[in-house]
This record gives C-alpha cells, sequence and structure tokens, in this order.
C-alpha cells in the first residue's frame, strides 16, 4: 500500500468526470444528466442554488400573474362576474409568491442535489486554465477544482441597466426587485416592452399600482408577431395602465432617498413614478469567471455549436449552456440543452468519438433555433413556437401565413364571454409543414405543447389533418386553422 499525502487526497476528492459552474435549473440538469450516465459530478453556486428562475424569474412572477389571470377568467363568465368584480387581495398575493420563490432559501434544491447524487460546493467559481476551476468560498481558502472530461459554464444571465445620467441613485428596480418587493408601489414605471416589461406591467397594474408603461419601439412584444403586443397592449390599458411607445428615457433621478424619481423623457417631458422598473434585456455573467486563462473575452455571451460545446476552446471540454450562451433565454430550453451535454459528455467519456452532431441528432439542440416555444403569462397570454411570419420570410423560405380568430372557435366562446384572440401558423409551402405558430387569448399557454409537436416534428399538414381536436375546445383552432388553408 503506498501513502498519500494530505494534497494528493485533496486533489483525488476535487478530481470529477463532470465540474458546473452555476446551480440554475441549467447548471442542475448538466450535473443530474452527467450523474445519471455513471459520471460524477460537482456543481458551485455562489448565491441560492435553483438560480434566477426560482427566487427573482420564473417562479415569482408566476406566482404574482396567477391571481391575475383567474381573476380575468372568472370575469368573463356569467354567474361570477360581480364576485371577480374585487382588487385582488395584494397580500394574499405577495404572500402565495413569497412561498413559490421557498423564501428565499435554497435548502430544498441542496437536499435535492444530495439525494441525486451530486456534490455541492458553495462560492464563487472561476476558470483556471483548461479543466481547472478554482472556487473561493468565503472560509479563506480557495478550493480548486479538476474535471476529468468536462466543465460546463451554465452562470445565466443578469439584467442589463442603460447608461443614463442619475440612474444609479434612483435606486431603479430591475427583475430583481419587480419579482420580490414587499410592498405595491402607488405609481410603477416600466421602461421596456419585452417580455419582462409587460408581464410585470400586468401583475403590478393588477396589484394596485397606477402603471406607466414607456417602450421606445412601435409595440409591445417586439420578437412575437405583432398582434400579440397589440392584444396585450388593448388589454393592459383597459386595465387601467398607460402605454406609450415611441418614448424613450433620456435620465432619471431621485431627489430624496424615500421620495419619488422622475423620469425625464426625449421629448421633455417629466413623469413622477414611485419606483421605476427597467425591463431593457440581459447581461452574461461571465465577467469574473476567468475567461481569459482560456483564451476568451471576460464579460462575453459564449458562443457555442449546436452540442454546446464552446467555439474556439480545443478539445472540446467547455461547455457553455442555458441564458449564458444567449442561443435561447428560458429555463425550458436551457434544460433541454443541458440534457443533451449531459449525453454528449457521457458518450465521450465512454468513448464514443462520434457525437450524433446532426440535425435533431441526439447531441444537437436543434430546437434552439427551430422550434423555441415560449408562454408570455399576460392577460390575453401568448405562446408561440418557431418562426414568425417575418422571420421566416427573412430566412428565405416560401410561406404563408394562416390567422384564424380564435373568438369565433366555440370552445373560446364557451370559456369566456367575448373571448379576445388570434392563431396564425407559418407553412413552409415547399414541404407542406409547419415553421411556427402563434396564439394569442386567453388559456392559449396550455394549448401550445400542440404547436411545438407538430413545429418540432415537422408533421406533414395532411397528416395533421387527421389530428383531430376534441368538440368544443380552444384547441377546435387547429381544424379552423387548416380548413382556412386548404380552402
Ligand atoms: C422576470 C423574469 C421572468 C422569467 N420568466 C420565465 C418563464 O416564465 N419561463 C421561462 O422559461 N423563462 C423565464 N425567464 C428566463 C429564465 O429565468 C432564464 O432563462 C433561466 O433562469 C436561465 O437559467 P440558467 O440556469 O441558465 O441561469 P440562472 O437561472 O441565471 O442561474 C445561473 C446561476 O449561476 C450562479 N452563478 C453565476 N456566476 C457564478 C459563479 N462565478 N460561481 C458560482 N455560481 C455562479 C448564479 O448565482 C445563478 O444561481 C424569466 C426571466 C426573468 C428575468
Ligand atoms: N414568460 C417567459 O417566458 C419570460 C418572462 C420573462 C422573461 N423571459 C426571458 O427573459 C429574457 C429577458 O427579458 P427582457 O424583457 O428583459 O428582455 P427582452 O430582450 O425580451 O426585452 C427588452 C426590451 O427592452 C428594450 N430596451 C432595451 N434597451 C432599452 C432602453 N435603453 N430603453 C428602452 N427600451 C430598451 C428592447 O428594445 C426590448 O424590447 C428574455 O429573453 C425573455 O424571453 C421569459
Amino acid at each position: 500500500m503506498s501513502a498519500t499525502t494530505g494534497t494528493e487526497e485533496a486533489t483525488a476528492r476535487d478530481t470529477y468526470d463532470v465540474v458546473v459552474l452555476g446551480a440554475g435549473p441549467t447548471g442542475e440538469n448538466v450535473a443530474d444528466r452527467a450523474h445519471a450516465l455513471g459520471l460524477s459530478a460537482v456543481i458551485v453556486e455562489s448565491e441560492l442554488v435553483g438560480g434566477e428562475c426560482s427566487y427573482w424569474a420564473c417562479m415569482p412572477s408566476k406566482a404574482l400573474l396567477r391571481p391575475v389571470t383567474a381573476r380575468a377568467d372568472a370575469r368573463r363568465v356569467p354567474g361570477l362576474l360581480q364576485a371577480a368584480a374585487v382588487p385582488l387581495d395584494s397580500k394574499a398575493v405577495l404572500a402565495h409568491r413569497d412561498a413559490f420563490a421557498s423564501h428565499w432559501k435554497d435548502d430544498g434544491q441542496v437536499r435535492w442535489l444530495d439525494s441525486a447524487g451530486i456534490d455541492f460546493v458553495r462560492g464563487r467559481a472561476r476558470l483556471d486554465g483548461p479543466r481547472r476551476v478554482v472556487v473561493a468560498t468565503g472560509g479563506g481558502e480557495d478550493r480548486v477544482l479538476t474535471a476529468r472530461h468536462a466543465v460546463a459554464v451554465c452562470t445565466g444571465s443578469r439584467a442589463v441597466l442603460p447608461d443614463l445620467p442619475g440612474l444609479a441613485d434612483a435606486r431603479p428596480w430591475t427583475s430583481r426587485e419587480a419579482t420580490s418587493a414587499q410592498s405595491v408601489p402607488p405609481r410603477l414605471a416600466v421602461v421596456g416592452g419585452g417580455v419582462v416589461g409587460v408581464e410585470m406591467a400586468t401583475a403590478w397594474q393588477a396589484l394596485g399600482s397606477r402603471v406607466t408603461l414607456l417602450v421606445r419601439g412601435g409595440g409591445l412584444l417586439p420578437k412575437m408577431e405583432p398582434f400579440a403586443g397589440e392584444l396585450v397592449a388593448e388589454s393592459l390599458a383597459e386595465a387601467g395602465a398607460t402605454v406609450r411607445t415611441g418614448v424613450s428615457v433620456t435620465g432619471v433621478r431621485r431627489e430624496m432617498p424615500n421620495g419619488p424619481a422622475t423620469v425625464v423623457l426625449d421629448n421633455g417631458e417629466e413623469l413622477v413614478a414611485d419606483e421605476i422598473l427597467f425591463a431593457t434585456g440581459r447581461a452574461p455573467r461571465t465577467d469574473d469567471i476567468g475567461l481569459e486563462t482560456v483564451g476568451l473575452e471576460p464579460g462575453s455571451w459564449l458562443e457555442t455549436d449546436d452540442t454546446c460545446r464552446v467555439k474556439g476552446v480545443a478539445d472540446g471540454w467547455l461547455y457553455a449552456v442555458g441564458d449564458v450562451n444567449h442561443r435561447a433565454l428560458l429555463t425550458h430550453q436551457g434544460k433541454y440543452q443541458a440534457r443533451i451535454v449531459g449525453a454528449a459528455i457521457a458518450a465521450q467519456a465512454q468513448g464514443s468519438t462520434a457525437l450524433d452532431t446532426g440535425r435533431w441528432g441526439a447531441h444537437a439542440a436543434t430546437a434552439d433555433t427551430a422550434a423555441v416555444p415560449q408562454v408570455v403569462f399576460t392577460d390575453p397570454e401568448a405562446a408561440s413556437v418557431g418562426l414568425t411570419a417575418a422571420e421566416a420570410e427573412r430566412a428565405g423560405h416560401r410561406t404563408r401565413a394562416v390567422d384564424f380568430d380564435l373568438g369565433s372557435v366555440a370552445g373560446a366562446g364557451l370559456y369566456a364571454d367575448g373571448y379576445r384572440g388570434r392563431a396564425r401558423m407559418v407553412v413552409d409551402l415547399d414541404r407542406e409543414t409547419l415553421l411556427g405558430v402563434t396564439f394569442v387569448g386567453p388559456a392559449v399557454g396550455e394549448l401550445l405543447h400542440s404547436a411545438t409537436v407538430a413545429v418540432a416534428g415537422e408533421v406533414p399538414l395532411d397528416r395533421l389533418w387527421h389530428a383531430v381536436p376534441a368538440y368544443p375546445t380552444i384547441s377546435e383552432v387547429w381544424l379552423r386553422l387548416l380548413e382556412t388553408y386548404r380552402g
């Protein structure tokens, strides 16, 4: 038996098949898949296990929004209209949100890591050359983790604030404050008409704030079909919010620390609000993770191939997964990439020389470019998958956009009095398959997966004709869209 030194023991203990930076939904799934496929894995987290999604994004925002859409639905059915014509109990809604954010404690998710057989280190991780990760654990001594096969960077993204005079002193809200605030501001200005902007405007207006949404472009939700933003804007205005398009914010100030803030617009106008939410996009959390030690640019989005291996790094040991690779900034897409990365790392560790990286292959995140589903949980909901008509055209496809008024579908009429909504499918005329589908209307979020199956499955329209929607459901819109296409 050979004697080992303390250093050798520590090195052996800290050598894993896979080292994961960041325990958001993506990092957790990379580690879990790798472990399930027989590899050892360690995950490092500097804040809370569960990441942005669990504490400041998906979960708390949807917990704020569900009471809003439930009340709106009740107001559209006879017999409940009067009962639902009441303000939301904001205290109860905020408490419900707190519970869904696990009161910003991660004990449950740490226990899950343990039960899944994944080692956990709390601290700030940095790359330190190929396959080496140094973790500042706060205890004075750094811990060095070595990866036999792969390192996965899953450090996510943070909110971006524009470079405006007075902004830092004005204590603006970002998505973190908008999802975790403990009281309802009487007046809330929201800058940005993307997904965070419209969801948070919807939630806080219903909770009692007077919301002014300031959008520099021509409409809301610019990444979706134009009718999505139009219907959501109409509904926000009916709820009492002010939606202003074509305006830019040029400055902000908060004169007294506990006083209101003033927003200055490009036309010289000034607007007073108690809080200002900047919902103006995301930046990668890569500024201080040692990218320079492996030849990459600190602060950049990490560009990858379809297997999520970082471009420009020799030997394919470095993966970037989830928001940080900028492929599709959504939890479900990050988790999808994680399943693909876990399988790819396991295949390589088991000596497989060729990965299955062709379109829709086991080791290619093809859906990131062909079939990304997204639901915006506003009233009405906006749900889309794949390409919009404009994107399909720009990509050079020969297409036809087929529209149908959702309100005239029997199931929609039963769902809500005066149901307002619209559906569009974008047909690839050469292949007679679907490139994209969008639904806007109450409760369409749960309809979206049918469209995702059709787009990702490249189901021929002739076969879709045999997928019979049950009567009388909102899904009958599928039949109406196909009938409209066939003429
Ligand atoms: C308000 C809001 C609502 C959203 N709602 C939805 C929704 O309904 N549905 C949806 O699909 N998506 C939604 N998103 C997007 C979703 O939150 C992200 O796509 C998702 O969180 C990305 O997961 P991730 O694991 O890649 O990154 P993150 O969730 O950001 O996790 C990254 C983790 O890495 C940690 N980390 C960073 N640097 C280090 C380091 N150096 N060392 C150790 N740890 C580190 C961070 O602390 C964090 O825990 C929403 C986003 C926002 C802002
Ligand atoms: N339900 C969901 O799936 C959900 C919910 C929230 C967020 N998310 C994801 O999180 C990510 C971040 O969302 P987001 O809304 O912050 O980003 P976004 O990119 O969707 O929207 C940001 C908007 O702000 C505008 N903007 C940028 N700079 C500006 C400025 N200086 N002044 C005024 N407007 C400005 C942009 O033109 C854009 O329309 C998105 O990728 C989104 O898909 C998803």
